[in-house]
């Protein structure tokens, strides 16, 4: 097995003093079962017959997971029987030997805890370091604590993959972000615990987050006092499917589940300024754009958004709320296609509004696809037509200009869809900062948004709002 980097994302050392009730064994399969990309075997008073008996046998077990299975200090045991690599300290067998007795293709590991050792454990053709002790650990005696300044100048400074050890735990882990390290490697934060294929997968979680950056979305759009729609909406999606949200906020709504009572729109100035604040500052990777009611403040946002240079820009041109509010002025209505639709990467209107784009009725599915194309000829940018309340299922038409898709939901029995159309564009401006085509944002996004509708929430005396957060 060759050795790549990923390999030390969580690998696992063993310590059979920590066994509760099962055997060695048992715990291996435990923590290869939860997610560890990597065994060493590491028994330090163990009689030489039990250690050969059990390596084959964990050995076996490793191939099965396709993890590799690394032998501590032992050149000689992990040649014989065949390992995919050694561990050594600086006081084994040194690295080039081990080399020569192993071959290319063996994984080798060296400890180093200092530049110097690191350095020269790169000339010696180490595949990867174990650099430690990060923290005081019970699991060696006379490590030296190193500390996060320690490693990160040894990441800086030496070009070799890196896994740190030592006093690594479930709490402590996040401490190692952006320290330039491969992964981590542990032995009581695994075996000395009770559930071990449970702390397992909770420290794969954990260390993945180390490496998981933070995806930025911008929604400018109306405020819904009732929460199920509007900014409320779109920012408790973007929660949900794990992208950062900001807003700029174009009109506060005095709202709820059976109707609009009130709306004050921001001044284009306000407006302005909470887009550039925005913008200056966290620059979103994808913007969606909801209610905006006049004119003037949809010329604020074109104006803006071009200056900015904005990327995946979704537009749902709201007219009409679930609960038949009217949240556009008439004369907007013709800036909005005139201005805006021509920069959004995609725009999903509802059949009435799609009726109201097109100028043509849209009765069946058949429409849905002529009135589609008809608004990428006119607006040039690509479309998804929601079957949504209106034709009674839930299948919606992207057409993008050069191929047409129809994604087809599963309709739920649930009258409380107030706000889907707000749900499904925040969670497709959320895929696409997420770096997904439109296709694979729109799929995901329907299924998010049947996971919301399906989690049968009921509040109001209207049509209600959604479960946004079913999935976490
Ligand atoms: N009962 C349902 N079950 C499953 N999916 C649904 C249901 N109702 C609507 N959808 C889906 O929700 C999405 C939003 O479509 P819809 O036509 O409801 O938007 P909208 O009218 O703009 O919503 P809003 O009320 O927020 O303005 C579409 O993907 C549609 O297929
Ligand atoms: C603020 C706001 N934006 C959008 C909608 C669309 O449903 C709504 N009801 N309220
Ligand atoms: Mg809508």
């Amino acid at each position: 097995m060759k050795f790549n980097n990923d390999m030390l994302r969580l690998y696992a050392v063993t310590d059979r003093h920590w066994t509760g009730e099962k055997t060695l064994y048992e715990q291996v399969r435990d923590v290869l079962m939860g997610g560890a990309t990597c065994l060493q075997l590491r028994e330090k008073d163990l009689d030489e017959a039990s250690f050969y008996e059990e390596a084959k046998n964990i050995k076996e077990l490793c191939r099965l997971f396709d993890v590799p299975f690394i032998i501590n200090d032992n050149v000689m045991l992990a040649k014989e029987i065949d390992a995919d690599g050694v561990h050594v300290g600086q006081d084994d067998m040194a690295c080039v030997k081990a080399r020569e007795i192993l071959g290319p293709d063996k994984i080798i590991g060296v400890s180093a805890h200092t530049i110097e050792e690191a350095r020269i454990a790169k000339e010696q053709g180490a595949d990867y370091l174990g650099v430690g002790a990060i923290f005081p650990t019970s699991s060696k005696d006379d490590a030296e604590v190193l500390g996060i300044e320690r490693l990160k100048e040894m990441t800086d400074t030496v070009d070799l993959p890196m896994v740190a050890i030592g006093g690594i735990s479930y709490d402590n882990c996040l401490l190692l972000k952006d320290t330039g390290i491969d992964g981590i490697a542990v032995i009581s934060a695994l075996f000395g615990q009770k559930n071990i294929k449970q702390a397992t997968i909770d420290l794969k979680k954990r260390v993945d987050a180390l490496y998981e950056t933070m995806h930025t979305c911008l929604t400018i759009a109306g405020s819904d006092s009732s929460g199920g729609a509007g900014i409320q909406a779109d920012l408790k999606t973007m929660l949900a499917n794990k992208v950062f949200g900001m807003s700029a906020i174009t009109a506060l709504t005095a709202q709820n589940t059976t109707g609009v009572t009130d709306i004050m729109n921001v001044t284009p100035e306000f407006l302005e300024s909470q887009i550039r604040a925005v913008f200056d500052d966290i620059y979103p990777e994808a913007v969606k754009i909801g209610m905006v009611s006049s004119k003037t403040l949809i010329h604020t946002i074109v104006e803006m958004l071009k200056h900015y240079d904005a990327k995946h820009i979704v537009v749902d041109p709201v007219m009409v709320a679930t609960s038949g509010a009217k949240l556009i002025s008439d004369e907007a209505i013709s800036t909005l296609k005139e201005e805006l639709l021509s920069i959004a990467e995609v725009i999903t209107p509802n059949i009435p509004e799609t009726e109201v784009l097109t100028d043509m009725e849209v009765k069946t599915v058949e429409d849905m696809e002529i009135a589609a194309k008809k608004i990428y000829d006119t607006y040039h940018c690509a479309v998804l037509v929601k079957g949504g309340h209106q034709l009674n299922d839930a299948n919606d038409y992207l057409y993008n200009g050069e191929k047409g898709t129809w994604f087809k939901g599963h309709r739920i029995d649930n009258s409380n869809t107030h706000g889907t159309g707000c749900t499904l564009s925040s969670a497709i401006a959320s895929n696409l900062a997420k770096g997904y085509t439109l296709e694979e944002s729109v799929r995901h996004a329907k299924a998010y948004l049947s996971g919301a509708i399906g989690a049968m929430l009921d509040l109001g005396q209207g049509s209600g709002p959604m479960d946004h957060g079913y999935n976490i």
